[in-house]
């Protein structure tokens, strides 16, 4: 018998139960939720990582929607309990869901939802923030200012690189990945060299026209290759950014023969997964290569590190915030609850996934739809026609 959870209840008399694992920041996905007959339970405990017995716990008798995390473990256990509840829609509030078994969600006809789009510039600027961090030295500069370490200015005190002219790499140029790509051509005049299964036209385009309207302009233009290995773009690059889904071909895409194709000085960005890297080879090369510098946002045990990370002054190391911005979380928050919502109401998923402004304007209803629904076509889901 699983123990039961604190929980917060808005709408008690609502028909629809929907249950949140996590307090979420806003109240427009409560209320649009609420508008909606649903009655909203939000878990209250303070562990941050819930078990796959607590969530249990949560969904209970009766529960016709979740909205949960990606530091859970949605998988056979946790779709059969909300199938047994009644449950047709659970939503990761994440872009990413390499937490869900969507196989098992696929077996209990529960669709599954993601948050993309409303996070690809937030989290493409925290890739660019640790990119400059780390080429400026600025945590450890930051670190010897607090020490009272300054004693005036010196002509090699935490010298970095200059970004300007060197090479970009970007592996996996989706929708953060590209606009990633494009913050560091555009801001900092780099030319790009990425690495995708496929190709990504509206990027190549955007730096082809970047680099002619430098060139028109008398300055030295950008360019822009699509390496047809990942090696490629290891070899050549001076900044190389992680940004594609985690799945069996990206596992340790990182690892100590790759790490050891990168030049010495490089500098390696982990926004994606922390498994992308195998993350025990990284802390032997930042011990052997200390002009080898990383930025990383994600970590292969989260919420752990591998012994050794921490102490590396060339890794600064941030908790999985890349999507942190109060726009973006609000909403992520807004399109996992329609997702949810649009499910239970037998609404129809939206077409494109990679549009999903209309769902975000607070001062108009949001489209009879779910955002994204990752297993629509499993599941035989009609699409909206709007
Ligand atoms: N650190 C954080 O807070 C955040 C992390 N993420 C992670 O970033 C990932 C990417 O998000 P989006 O750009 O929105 O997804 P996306 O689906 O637009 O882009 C992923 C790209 O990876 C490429 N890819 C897949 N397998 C590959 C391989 N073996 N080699 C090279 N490229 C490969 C795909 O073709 C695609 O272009 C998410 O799946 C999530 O895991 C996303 C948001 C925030
Ligand atoms: O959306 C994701 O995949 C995240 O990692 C958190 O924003």
């Amino acid at each position: 018998m699983a123990k039961p959870v604190q929980i917060e209840v808005w709408n008690p008399n609502g028909k629809y139960r929907v249950v949140s694992t996590k307090p979420m920041p806003g109240t427009r996905w409560i209320n649009l939720l609420i508008e909606q007959d649903c009655r909203v339970e939000i878990c209250t405990e303070k562990k941050t990582i819930l078990s796959v017995e607590d969530i249990v716990a949560l969904i209970g008798e009766k529960c016709d929607g979740v909205i949960g995390q990606l530091t859970e473990d949605w998988g056979e256990v946790l779709f059969s309990a909300l199938s047994r509840a009644g449950g047709k829609a659970f939503s990761n509030m994440a872009v990413g869901y390499n937490n869900v078994d969507v196989n098992a969600a696929n077996k209990y006809g529960i669709a599954v939802g993601n948050t993309p789009g409303v996070l690809t510039e937030t989290t493409a600027e925290l890739a660019a923030s640790l990119s400059l961090a780390a080429a400026r030295r600025i945590v450890e500069a930051d670190e010897f200012m607090r020490a009272g370490r300054y004693d005036g200015w010196l002509p090699n005190l935490f010298v970095g690189n200059l970004l300007k002219g060197q090479t970009v790499g970007v592996i996996g140029a989706g929708r953060i990945g590209s606009a990633y790509a494009r913050m560091m051509v555009e801001g900092f005049k780099m030319n790009l060299i990425y690495f995708d299964l496929y190709q990504s036209t509206r990027l190549e385009k955007f730096v082809t026209a970047y680099g002619e309207f430098l060139k028109a302009n008398g300055e030295v233009p950008v360019t822009w290759r699509r390496a047809s290995s990942m090696d490629e773009v290891l070899r050549e690059a001076d900044v190389i950014s992680l940004h594609p889904v985690l799945d069996k071909t990206t596992f340790h895409l990182v690892n100590k023969e790759s790490l050891k194709a990168m030049k010495k000085d490089a500098i390696l960005i982990n926004c994606s997964r922390g498994p992308v890297i195998d993350e025990a080879a990284l802390v032997e090369h930042l011990k052997e290569n200390p002009m080898f510098r990383v930025g990383l946002d994600v970590f292969e045990d989260e919420p752990y590190m591998k012994p050794g990370l921490a102490d590396m002054k060339n890794a600064i190391i941030v908790p999985h915030i890349a999507s942190a911005s109060k726009w973006t979380r609000e909403g992520m928050a807004t399109l996992a609850a329609l997702n949810v919502l649009g499910k239970i109401k037998q609404y129809p998923v939206w077409a494109d996934p990679n549009r999903v402004e209309p769902f975000l304007d607070e001062n108009t209803p949001p489209p009879a739809a779910s955002p994204s629904i990752v297993n629509a076509k499993a599941l035989a889901l009609p699409v909206s026609k709007l």
